[in-house]
């Protein structure tokens, strides 16, 4: 039978590698910085010319697809997760290390199909580093399969998490908790990359244990998810139980054991489902 998806999924590979050129030749340019929700979520032209090009791009050679980009949420279009065909696109995901041309930034399209995450095409675009998972067939980067750490101790892990872009003082009371717990189980270390997309990727690829967060968004997770499980990983929510992509919670880990561990120091709290309906 035809591979249906596989021409979707060769399209997001070549645009996501084209998405990463005018990352790395805007950075050689001035960055005018704009904020989103607060004083550090940061957005550029970029950000949004790149989503507009992967966009375009896909809606030509398939327009019966449907789109969840996160700056055209930005701009106000829904964020529903329906069975139909859905591109799921963070156009920079680690827009502040590309403000800072700190070196980790990635271009992320996952590609669904009954909520179902079908492919997942991570571009870490100053490394050169493709990423890439097809459900049932594995992960690679550039090509070679990727296999998760078989590290099953916690004390012998490193860790990766990030501090997200809000600066709430009970998330913040929260995430130090847990960051914390987690720290003096103990474990060898806790990492982050500024990117959740490369986070999920160093757990696909061995590098880390684990990768937790709550303030994340299905588009800086949807392709990583499919990477890491196709890697042998796994996904949980923080409060343990299967991960929802738009619940903002994730822990992902290179096996159980490691996951329910970490869940057991995770201090949770619950944000607005992506999926929440729009506020009038
Ligand atoms: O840089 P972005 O796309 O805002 O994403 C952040 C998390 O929201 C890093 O993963
Ligand atoms: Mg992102
Ligand atoms: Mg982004």
């Amino acid at each position: 039978m035809a591979d249906v998806w596989q021409s979707a999924m060769d399209h997001a590979v070549a645009v996501a590698r084209k998405a990463g050129e005018i990352v790395r030749g805007a950075l050689k340019d001035e960055r005018t910085v704009m904020t989103k929700s607060c004083a550090v979520d940061l957005v550029t032209q970029t950000d949004q010319k790149v989503e507009q090009l992967i966009i375009q791009s896909a809606k030509e050679k398939f327009p019966t697809h449907r789109f969840i980009g996160e700056e055209s949420v930005a701009a106000g279009e829904s964020c529903i997760l329906s069975d139909d065909p859905t591109w799921i696109i963070d156009p920079i995901d680690g827009t502040t290390n590309f403000v800072h041309a700190f070196p980790f930034v990635a271009v992320s399209i996952g590609f669904s199909i009954n909520k179902q995450v079908e492919f997942g095409v991570v571009y870490s675009c100053l490394e050169d580093k493709m990423f890439t998972a097809r459900r049932g067939k594995g992960a690679f980067c550039n090509g070679e399969a990727l296999q998760v750490s078989e590290q099953a101790d916690i004390h012998q892990a490193i860790v990766a998490t990030e501090f997200g872009s809000s600066r709430d003082p009970a998330a913040m009371d929260h995430i130090f908790r847990s960051l914390r717990n987690i720290l003096c189980l103990p474990v060898h270390g806790v990492r982050g990359a500024g990117t959740a997309a490369i986070n999920m990727c160093l757990v696909a690829s061995g590098c880390v244990e684990a990768y937790y967060e709550i303030g994340i968004h299905v588009w800086d997770v949807a392709a990583g998810s499919l990477i890491v499980s196709e890697a042998g990983g796994v996904l949980m929510d923080v409060e343990g139980g299967d991960m929802d992509l738009m619940s903002r919670r994730i822990v992902a880990a290179n096996n159980t054991t490691i996951a329910e561990r970490i869940v057991k120091e995770i201090v949770s709290f619950t944000l607005q489902r992506d999926d929440a309906p729009l506020q009038s």
